[in-house]
């Protein structure tokens, strides 16, 4: 596998957190292009983790074994419809973008793909990440274990069945980082507010988060609710915290938002 040329359409965010945690893993790096239009990000790409940068994405992905689509979903049909005179039968293709269907690449790029859809989120950059997985059709031993190796050199994956699972591990993994970072910034806010400087408060809010990921994942015999109520002492602090998130419906409030985010993957999957 470390022989393929990985070559990514889009140079941004997501694309940036998935070539570190290859790189970090031991991927040449001489092996990964990345795309973009602007230079900037391409210049820091090359500068920080030496890989090769164009802005031509059609000799890119003519060039290379594998291309993953890492732009806008809004962006995708016109990116895809300009590698049209790509040839991609002996080429894997894995794209990133949420709430486009399977399917639709057939049309966007005109021919039989080998298409992988793949959900990953930004901790990928540090190998934390979490990584859904999906095939649409039959894929090779040799190019499901492609995917595999590029995606979990940053964190940990799971294939799914279904395509519209894909929809449950945006709201559950893709977006959730966001929804973890809102926490986190609302508390440091809170520490601040109450006379707390605010790098102090950062340190204490951001290891205490750190802690508990960490306890949830080293405890797999202990439910998250046993680990909740080792920190709750009858008639104590937690207590009246908790009492208070419960009472303004917090887990309903948490469905409410995994619930949108599933529907906007829908809108877009009509839209785009
Ligand atoms: N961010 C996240 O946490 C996650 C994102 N995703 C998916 O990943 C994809 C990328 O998201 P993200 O990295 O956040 O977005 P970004 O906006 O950070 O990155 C997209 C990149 O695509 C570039 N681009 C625009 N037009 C073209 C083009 N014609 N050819 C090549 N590159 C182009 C943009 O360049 P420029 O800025 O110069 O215009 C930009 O650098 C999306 O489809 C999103 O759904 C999936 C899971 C998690
Ligand atoms: O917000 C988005 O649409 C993308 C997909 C998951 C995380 N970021």
């Amino acid at each position: 596998m470390d022989q393929q040329k990985i070559c990514f359409i889009g140079a941004g965010n997501m694309t940036r957190s998935i070539i570190s945690g290859l790189v970090h893993s031991g991927y040449p790096a001489q092996l990964i292009q990345a795309t973009n239009p602007s230079q900037g990000k391409l210049d820091a790409l090359k500068a920080d983790l030496g890989i090769l940068v164009s802005q031509d994405n059609l000799a890119a992905a003519q060039a290379a074994d594998v291309i993953v689509l890492s732009v806008k979903p809004q962006l995708m049909q016109q990116v895809c419809e300009a590698l049209q005179t790509v040839d991609m039968s002996q080429k894997l293709v894995i794209t990133i973008a949420a709430g486009i269907k399977a399917k639709r690449y057939t049309d966007y790029l005109a021919q039989d793909i080998k298409l992988i859809r793949a959900m990953p989120n930004t901790p990928m950059q540090i190998s934390v990440g979490m990584t859904g997985l999906y095939a649409p059709q039959a894929i090779s031993t040799e190019q499901k274990a492609i995917c595999d190796r590029l995606m979990s050199s940053g964190g940990e994956i799971v294939w799914v069945n279904e395509e519209s699972e894909l929809d449950q591990v945006i709201a559950l993994s893709g977006s959730s980082p966001a929804y973890f970072f809102l926490l986190m910034e609302s508390m440091i806010d809170a520490g601040k507010e109450m006379g707390m400087d605010e790098d102090k408060a950062r340190t204490l809010v951001q290891q205490a988060a750190l802690g508990a990921a960490m306890m949830a994942k080293q405890n797999p015999q202990l439910t998250l609710g046993n680990l909740r109520e080792n920190v709750t002492s009858k008639g104590g602090t937690t207590a009246q915290a908790l009492a208070t998130f419960e009472a303004a419906d917090m887990r309903g409030l948490v469905k409410k938002a995994m619930e949108n985010c599933i529907k906007r993957a829908e809108e877009m999957a009509k839209t785009f």
